[in-house]
C-alpha cells in the first residue's frame, strides 16, 4: 500500500530476462514495486536469480523485455552513459565483488559517489567528508589508520563495510544490497543490518536486501521469496 508520504522507487513490470547463450530465461517478473518507505528482504535459493535481479534492476545487464523503473525512470531506456550517471545519481550498490578502487583509500573509495553526482554530493550534508567519517564511523570503521588505508589493504570484512558506506552516502533513492554481510562476525553483522537499516529509513531510501541467511530477515517492512515473483 503506497502512503500519502511514500513514493515509488521501484516498478518493474513484465521483466524477461536469458544470460547470452543460456538455454531459457533466469527472470520472468510480471509485476514489482517497492516504495522509499520498505525495507525488503528478498530470499531464495542459490541459483534462482536473486544477483540477475539486482544487475537488471541497476542497469548492469541489459533487458530487452519489460520495463525496470527506477525513481520513475526505465532504466533500460537509458543508453550506456547516461545510465552509469543515472545509476550514480540514485542507486547504491553493495555487490558480493565491491568494485572498490583498490588503489585508493577507505575514506576516498566512500566519497565516490560524491565526486561522480552532484545530487549525492548535494544530499550529504555540507561537508560529505564528515558524513563518510560518520557512516565509517558507525560502521565500526573508525580508526585513522584503516580509514587512510588503501582498500586493498583491508579485510574483505572491512571492504564490505566501506562498500556500504559508500552505498549509502548522499541517500540514493534505491540500495541494492547482495550478500552483503557474507564475511562478517555475528556482531558484526548485527550492527551493519541495524545501521543499513536505520540509515534507510532516515533519509528514505529503499533497501532491497539480498541474502540465503533467513536469520537475517528479522526486522525488515516485507520478506519476499524469488518465487514468488520469478514466475520461470
Ligand atoms: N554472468 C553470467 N553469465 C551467464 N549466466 C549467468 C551469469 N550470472 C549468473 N548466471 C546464471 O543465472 C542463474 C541465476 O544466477 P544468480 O547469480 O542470479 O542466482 P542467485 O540466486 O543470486 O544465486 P546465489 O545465491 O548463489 O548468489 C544461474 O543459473 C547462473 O548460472
Amino acid at each position: 500500500m503506497v502512503s500519502s508520504s511514500s513514493k515509488l522507487v521501484l516498478r518493474i513490470s513484465d521483466l524477461a530476462y536469458q544470460w547470452p547463450g543460456a538455454a531459457k530465461p533466469v527472470l520472468r517478473v510480471q509485476d514489482l514495486g517497492m516504495t522509499n518507505e520498505e525495507r525488503v528482504f528478498l530470499r531464495g535459493a542459490s541459483g534462482s536469480g536473486k544477483s540477475t535481479l539486482l544487475a537488471a534492476i541497476a542497469g548492469v545487464v541489459d533487458v530487452p523485455a519489460g520495463s525496470i523503473a527506477v525513481a520513475g525512470t526505465d532504466v533500460g531506456q537509458l543508453k550506456s552513459g547516461a545510465r552509469d550517471r543515472f545509476r550514480v545519481d540514485h542507486v547504491g550498490l553493495i555487490f558480493q565483488m565491491f568494485n572498490l578502487i583498490p588503489w585508493q583509500s577507505a575514506l576516498e573509495n566512500v566519497l565516490m559517489p560524491c565526486r561522480f553526482s552532484r545530487r549525492r554530493r548535494e544530499r550529504a550534508g555540507a561537508d560529505p567528508k564528515l558524513s563518510a567519517l560518520r557512516l565509517l564511523d558507525e560502521l565500526g570503521l573508525s580508526d585513522p589508520t584503516l580509514v587512510s588505508a588503501l582498500a586493498m589493504s583491508l579485510s574483505v570484512g572491512q571492504q564490505q563495510r566501506v562498500a556500504a558506506a559508500r552505498a549509502l552516502i548522499g541517500a540514493p533513492d534505491l540500495i541494492l544490497a547482495d550478500e552483503p554481510t557474507s564475511a562478517l562476525d555475528e556482531d558484526a553483522k548485527t550492527s551493519f543490518l541495524d545501521l543499513l537499516k536505520r540509515e534507510c529509513a532516515s533519509v528514505g531510501s529503499a533497501l532491497l536486501f539480498v541474502s540465503h541467511d533467513r536469520s537475517l530477515e528479522e526486522g525488515f517492512d516485507r520478506v519476499l521469496d524469488i518465487t514468488e515473483v520469478n514466475k520461470v
